[in-house]
């Protein structure tokens, strides 16, 4: 497992990371959110050590991670790491030489990547010759070329088609069944909330929610929604009920002490009722919430 604890990072007086804390635990896809500036690469990059902290510390199996543990690290950075004028082989058959694999293991690893990536007609082909989504590929086959025992992904999905996403999650699950801790960051919501195990929100350098997507979803209040067949503004006055929305005939409603019976008998007194019916909260919903 790797723990971020107290992680915190300056920049002048912009507090760009404030003390945040979180698990990232083996075998599990922890999808990273938050909105432009929230601190998401500047945490990554304290995790990976190309950016000092300024206070807590980042946690590998128990002890503080050590610049060895991180040579074990796959890291996708916001910026790419490879080279646009390279050829794409060359340029990961290097990466996997640097992790210790011998000139035809590397070459081996490399070529079947590519070709998993539906890039084996590529493999001599500059970077930059590529696709941006083929790019893409390439760059998270750069990542974990080396089996990495752990992986930190920043935007990886982006720029991706849909059948381009799908077949890089069903590579980067390969990873987690053995074991690997993957934290991965995206504004792509509904992504992080079908790819996650877990989700950490991130809002203006601090943590305000983390969990698995269902207690997430589960963890605010439940909501009602009421409709009718005449206008629903009476709510408004309606003892132990906040009154989230009220459009003509249909209300969205947090039931506080009163019942949904109760809620149910006092509209039916007035008029018809066509539903009153829980409505679960989506991640865009929750996000909207612990952001706002
Ligand atoms: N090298 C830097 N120098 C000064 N300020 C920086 C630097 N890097 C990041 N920041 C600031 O730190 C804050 C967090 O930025 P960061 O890039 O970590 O956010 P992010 O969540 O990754 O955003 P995005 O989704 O837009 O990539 C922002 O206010 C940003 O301007």
């Amino acid at each position: 497992m790797l723990e971020i604890d107290q992680l915190t990072r300056r920049f002048g007086d912009n507090v760009a990371v404030d003390a945040i804390s979180f698990e990232v635990p083996d075998g599990q896809l922890t999808g990273f959110v938050g909105g432009n500036g929230a601190g998401k690469t500047t945490t990554m990059r304290m995790i990976m050590g190309v950016l000092a902290a300024h206070g807590g510390e980042v946690r590998w199996r128990g002890h503080q991670v050590s610049a060895t543990d991180r040579r074990g690290f796959g890291y996708m950075p916001e910026e790419r790491g490879l080279y646009p004028k390279q050829p794409v082989l060359d340029q990961l058959v290097y990466l996997a030489r640097l992790q210790g694999r011998s000139a035809a293991q590397a070459r081996s690893a490399a070529t079947g990547l590519l070709e998993r990536f539906d890039l084996g007609s590529r493999v001599g082909d500059k970077l930059e010759s590529l696709s941006l989504g083929n790019q893409q590929r390439v760059q998270i086959a750069a990542a974990v070329i080396g089996e990495p025992d752990v992986l930190i992904l920043d935007e990886p999905f982006s720029g991706l088609d849909p059948a381009a996403v799908d077949s890089m999650v069903d590579m980067l699950r390969e990873h987690t069944l053995r074991g690997v801790p993957v934290l991965f960051s995206s504004h792509q919501l509904d992504l992080v909330e079908r790819l996650s195990d877990s989700l950490v929100i991130l809002s203006r350098g601090k943590v305000v929610a983390r969990g698995t997507a269902a207690e997430l979803r589960t963890g605010g209040s439940v909501r009602h929604r009421l409709v009718l067949s005449y206008d629903a503004g009476w709510v408004r006055g309606l003892a132990g009920v906040t009154v989230v929305d009220v459009d003509g005939p249909s209300a969205l409603l947090e039931l506080g002490p009163v019942t949904t019976d109760q809620v149910l008998a006092e509209a039916l007194r007035r008029g018809s009722v066509r539903e009153l019916a829980e409505v679960t909260p989506s991640i865009a919903d929750v996000y909207r919430k612990v952001t706002a």
